[in-house]
């Protein structure tokens, strides 16, 4: 039996969701396992519009702006989604974490599932969680890491010590310089709603401050033989507090109901900051998060790196005390970023009205 459909049958156990095509042995045919042509129906989206991709600016907010609060606050509760500029990353640590990238996901089919993520884990190569919410699969793969690389890189280079090195460091180099930027950009979103935080860290029922949380998820979108008919990585809002993407090339898409779907080129040395749901109800619903998705194409194989910046799992976020008062009622009750995931594990599109607040209750 060859090696990759054996280690499909060994992971028997897996969940059919969590695993990518093998896209070496993809032909000039989009299997009907990954066949978008039906509408999905999810977050109210008109699906006539699916295949209209109109390019409207979204902003871009030079961080040496001395208006640049001023301006990250407008970005925040219009659009949700923002290039910025003069971020502090250097330029070639993003080129260095692309070409990690770039090497990861071309080992061999059989070389990756080693590293395959469990049930219900965060961590290793696979197809991303929002997977099973979807009648088809995802022309993509993926590979989270948490904390430290060095177990992954382990198995996906064993025998090859340089190799395995230089991942690991440009992989803990570029979670330094995310943490650095997210806690930068929180400060200054927090400042544009009238809240002055000195400390980026978050203090728990004990008092003692705890460090946020984070997730570095590296995507892959192999050339796709019939890119209308794929879809790289479905609809859908973030989970965390912001979200930092490089991309490599167009195919990040946002979603807004005036305008229907809109294309975020990239911009050059600029990344893209996405808020995430828990930034809504931390900002009582006056920060955004914007659905988004990524296609595919044809000729180039497609790379993005996000890097989910979120609370420290135990803690409890909801409204900030300052931004409710008679005339702005809290919009949502307090969750934990883990119970958030459990609750969007089960109900996906509709996981931040579960936490919504009608007369005194949320429904979940
Ligand atoms: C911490 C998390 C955010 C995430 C769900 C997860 O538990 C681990 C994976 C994350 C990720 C990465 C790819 C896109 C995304 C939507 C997904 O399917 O898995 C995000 C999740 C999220 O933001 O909800
Ligand atoms: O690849 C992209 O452009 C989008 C990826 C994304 O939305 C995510 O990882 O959450
Ligand atoms: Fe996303």
């Amino acid at each position: 039996m060859n090696p990759v459909s054996e280690a499909y049958r060994s992971n028997h156990l897996q969940p059919n969701y969590i695993f990518p095509l093998d896209f070496e042995s993809v032909e000039d045919v989009v299997p009907d396992s990954h066949t978008w042509n039906s509408p999905l129906n999810m977050f109210d989206i008109d699906e006539s519009s699916e295949h209209v991709i109109k390019s409207v600016a979204v902003p871009v907010i030079d961080l040496d702006d001395p208006n640049a609060v001023k301006l990250l606050g407008q970005a925040c509760e219009t659009w949700g989604v923002f290039h910025v500029m003069n971020h502090g990353v250097p330029l070639n640590l993003i080129k260095d974490i692309e070409s990690e990238s770039r090497r990861l996901f071309s080992l061999p089919t059989e070389q990756k599932l080693k590293a395959i993520r469990s049930t219900g884990g965060v961590s290793g190569y696979g197809l991303a969680h929002i997977s099973k919410f979807f009648p088809k699969k995802m022309w993509s793969e993926g590979f989270g890491i948490v904390g430290s690389p060095v177990e992954h890189a382990r198995k996906l280079w064993p025998d090859q010590e340089d190799d395995y090195f230089r991942f690991c460091d440009v992989v803990e180099e570029y979670q330094k310089e995310m943490k650095k930027l997210c806690e930068r950009l929180m400060s200054l979103m927090l400042s544009s709603l009238g809240i002055n935080t000195e400390d980026p860290n978050w203090t728990g029922s004990t008092g003692e401050p705890k460090d946020a949380q984070s997730l570095l998820q590296l995507n892959s979108y192999p050339v796709c033989p019939d890119p209308n008919m794929a879809m790289g990585m479905g609809p859908h809002t973030d989970s965390s507090f912001i979200t930092v993407l490089h991309q490599n090339g167009p195919g990040l898409h946002l979603h807004s109901n005036q305008v229907g779907w809109v294309e975020v080129p990239p911009l050059q040395n600029a990344l893209i900051v996405n808020i995430g749901d828990l930034f809504t109800i931390l900002s009582n619903g006056r920060f955004v998060s914007r659905i988004h998705r990524a296609g595919v194409n044809r000729t180039r194989h497609r790379l993005s790196v996000a890097y989910f910046y979120g609370p420290p799992m135990d803690v409890k976020v909801s409204p900030l005390m300052k931004l409710v008062d008679p005339d702005h009622p809290p919009l949502y009750r307090s969750v934990t970023w883990n119970e958030y995931l459990a609750i969007k594990a089960k109900n996906f599109d509709k996981a931040l009205e579960m936490v919504q607040i009608e007369d005194g209750k949320s429904i979940a």
